[in-house]
């Protein structure tokens, strides 16, 4: 095994294409560094289950190298990977009782009777579970289950834990409270997690890091914050959260135009004059008089969200703005909207994260700051 400051895993140039040659991953590179929850997020068919399918070793690559604590794994079989996946439907043992179905990787490593008794009681005090040992499956609710595919990857000490949208089948409120138990139970393990899903407030909730993917490339890599803040292209920006996103033109570094008027913003690094999308979130703008404003749009539609009134609006070029205000204002009326610079996010349409580093390195070589 690799020292400390080796990452735990690393793709390199990895393309995945099946018989019919689709490519379900297009020339993937990153790495996964060691204690810390990531999320692997993007609409259904982008590639999250194949990249972890690849890391546990079900599939192989078509091109490219994967390495899991600095050993190349290309032809490396799943069971000689120490990697343990919890699935979407956690694949429990329905003849088997709580206890055996925990213990069931120990029994196969033939460890002794009294250690796979204490391992197998020590996770399920980890997951909430003790006293439940004798229990069948089917007498179990959907978050206990749930429960027990954790304590079943955790008992045998892995380094890195897989999780396949565990909590889909959860209800809202089970859902949120196994989110918060997940994330405590990652931190106090120190085992790496990566976590698939497709819902993006669950992303945010709960990594340490976030991948982006989408048609079968990451789009955008970071902590939530800097994903929420800082929105590398617009498919990122819409499947993150709730954006307003028209199209601009930056005028110079500092300076870009939409709707017809020109507004002072924080970044820079464009062609002049080249075209962008502008973003905007909703809970960004503020509702004032119509004249105080730098838009003028006229409401369309409100609705009360409990902590703020969801307002939709058209500016006169017919663009709409979805704005986030805690101020009721008139379905019909004229009113205004006003942002900070630092409200206005500036991106090429369509642009990776390596068309953007390639962009930010050439904007700071030329002697800007970031
Ligand atoms: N064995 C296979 N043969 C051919 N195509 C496949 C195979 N397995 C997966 N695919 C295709 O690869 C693409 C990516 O699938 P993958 O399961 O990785 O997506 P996903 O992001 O996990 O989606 P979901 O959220 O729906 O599970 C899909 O278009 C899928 O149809």
């Amino acid at each position: 095994m690799g020292g400390q400051g080796e990452p735990i895993i690393r793709f390199e140039g990895v393309t995945k294409r099946y018989d019919d040659d689709t490519v379900v991953l297009d020339n993937v590179s990153f790495e996964i560094e060691r204690g810390k929850f990531y999320t692997l997020l993007g609409p259904s068919g982008c590639g999250k289950t194949t990249i972890l399918r690849l890391i546990a070793g079900f599939t192989e690559p078509s091109e490219g190298n994967i390495w899991l604590s600095g050993r190349n794994v290309n032809r490396v079989p799943a069971n000689k990977r120490q990697v343990n996946t919890v699935f979407q439907d956690y694949a429990l043992f329905p003849h088997l009782n709580v206890f055996e179905n925990v213990a069931f990787g120990l029994r196969i490593k033939r460890l002794n009777k009294q250690v796979i008794t204490e391992k197998v009681r020590e996770a399920l005090r980890f997951v909430n579970l003790a006293g439940y040992e004798s229990r069948e499956i089917s007498e179990m609710s959907g978050g206990q289950r749930q429960r027990v595919a954790i304590a079943r990857a955790i008992v045998n000490e892995p380094e890195l834990i897989l999780l396949d949208e565990p909590l889909s089948a959860l209800d809202l409120k089970l859902r949120t409270e196994m989110q918060y138990e997940l994330r405590e139970l990652q931190r106090s393990l120190g085992i790496t997690f990566i976590f698939v899903t497709h819902d993006q407030e669950e992303a945010l909730a709960m990594s340490d890091e976030i991948f982006v993917l989408n048609h079968g490339k990451i789009q955008q890599s970071g902590t939530p914050i800097d994903i929420y803040d800082e929105p590398i292209n617009r498919f990122v920006a819409d499947f993150i959260g709730e954006s307003n996103i028209v199209s601009g033109t930056m005028l110079e570094d500092y300076l870009v135009e939409f709707t017809g008027r020109r507004f002072e913003c924080v970044d820079g690094g464009f062609r002049p004059n080249e075209t962008v999308d502008v973003i905007i979130r909703p809970e960004d703008l503020e509702v004032t008089e119509p004249e105080a404003g730098q838009l003028r749009v006229k409401v369309d539609s409100q609705l009360f969200r409990g902590v703020h009134y969801e307002i939709c609006c058209y500016d006169s070029a017919g663009n709409e703005w979805l704005v986030h205000s805690t101020r009721r204002v008139t379905v019909g009326a004229e009113i205004g909207l006003a942002f900070d610079p630092e409200a206005i996010h500036i991106m090429r349409h369509g642009e990776t994260e390596e068309a953007f580093d390639k962009r930010l390195e050439a904007y700071q070589g030329a002697g800007h700051a970031e």
